[in-house]
């Protein structure tokens, strides 16, 4: 049986600032094609998770690898960006008096400059690739609007079909339902599971609705004070009573 491929190994990690412990020997393993959901109280230290992983913040001690050896560590943002691991953060940034469709455009060809970008010949290929992203993130209807213009849950989308279009092994995903409809909050959900398989996701999330909907049988990672407090099914992590004392039981959304 071949064994699973780990894509992210997180181990004996730690994090101070000014002498605040924000992340404290973490360990995290992600497998190749899994979708994972972190969860955890406010100042749990997700989000330095995620800064610590993209180069964003450097760890004070502990190994951060991308694939089986390549050291995180070591590399700057763009590096690691270049790499394949892409972040997208809680509120939407897109071009918003651009076009939808060239919102695309902009992350298919990379940092040539806006204009350069616009007004480049784009191969069939590439032309394909954009009206396939449209599609897979429900904005091929609105391709013409300007950005600007889109619903808050669809300009999260298109910035997903934006990191897409950079072909990411890795997406980190902070916090995308918040602000949303329950609608758009159960599309995205059907959106990053389609997702799954083809790139490995971390989902960090408040909304234990959107949660379960998107942990289906998988993993569910409960970050506290900066460490892992449990991990397991969605099920067993929520009768966990430890969890259920640090967040289940109160907090933002935690009754939901
Ligand atoms: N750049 C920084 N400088 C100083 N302290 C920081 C910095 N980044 C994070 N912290 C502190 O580290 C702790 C963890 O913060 P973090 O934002 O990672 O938590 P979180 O789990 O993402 O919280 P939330 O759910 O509220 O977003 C917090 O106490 C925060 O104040």
């Amino acid at each position: 049986m071949t064994q699973p491929k780990y894509m992210l190994t997180v181990e004996g990690v730690s994090k101070t600032y000014d002498g605040f412990k924000a992340i404290t020997d973490l360990n995290f393993y992600l497998f190749e094609g899994e979708l994972r959901t972190v969860i955890g109280p406010n100042g749990a230290g997700k989000s330095t998770f995620f800064d610590l992983i993209t180069g964003r913040a450097k760890p004070d001690k502990g190994k951060i690898e991308f694939g089986m050896n390549t050291d995180l560590t070591k590399m700057n943002e763009y590096e690691i960006n270049r790499l394949g691991i892409g972040r997208k953060f809680q509120t939407p940034s897109v071009f918003t008096e651009h076009t939808v469709y060239n919102n695309i455009v902009l992350s298919l060809v990379g940092s040539r400059g806006v204009f350069a970008s616009i007004f480049k010949r784009l191969s069939s290929t590439e032309r394909d690739r954009i009206d396939e992203l449209l599609k897979l993130v429900r904005l091929d209807t609105k391709r013409d609007w300007k950005a600007g213009m889109l619903a808050h849950g669809e300009k999260q989308w298109l910035e997903i079909g934006m990191l897409l279009a950079q072909e990411p092994k890795i997406l980190l995903v902070d916090e995308p339902a918040a602000g949303m409809t329950d609608e758009e909050t159960h599309r995205t959900g059907e959106l990053l599971i389609s997702l799954a398989g083809k790139h490995s996701i971390v989902v960090i999330e408040h909304d234990m609705t959107f949660v379960k909907q998107i942990a289906r049988d998988g993993q569910v990672t409960v970050l506290h004070q900066g460490s892992v407090l449990c991990e397991g099914k969605f099920d067993a992590v929520q009768s966990n009573p430890k969890v259920r004392e640090v967040y289940l039981g109160r907090g933002k959304s935690g009754g939901k």
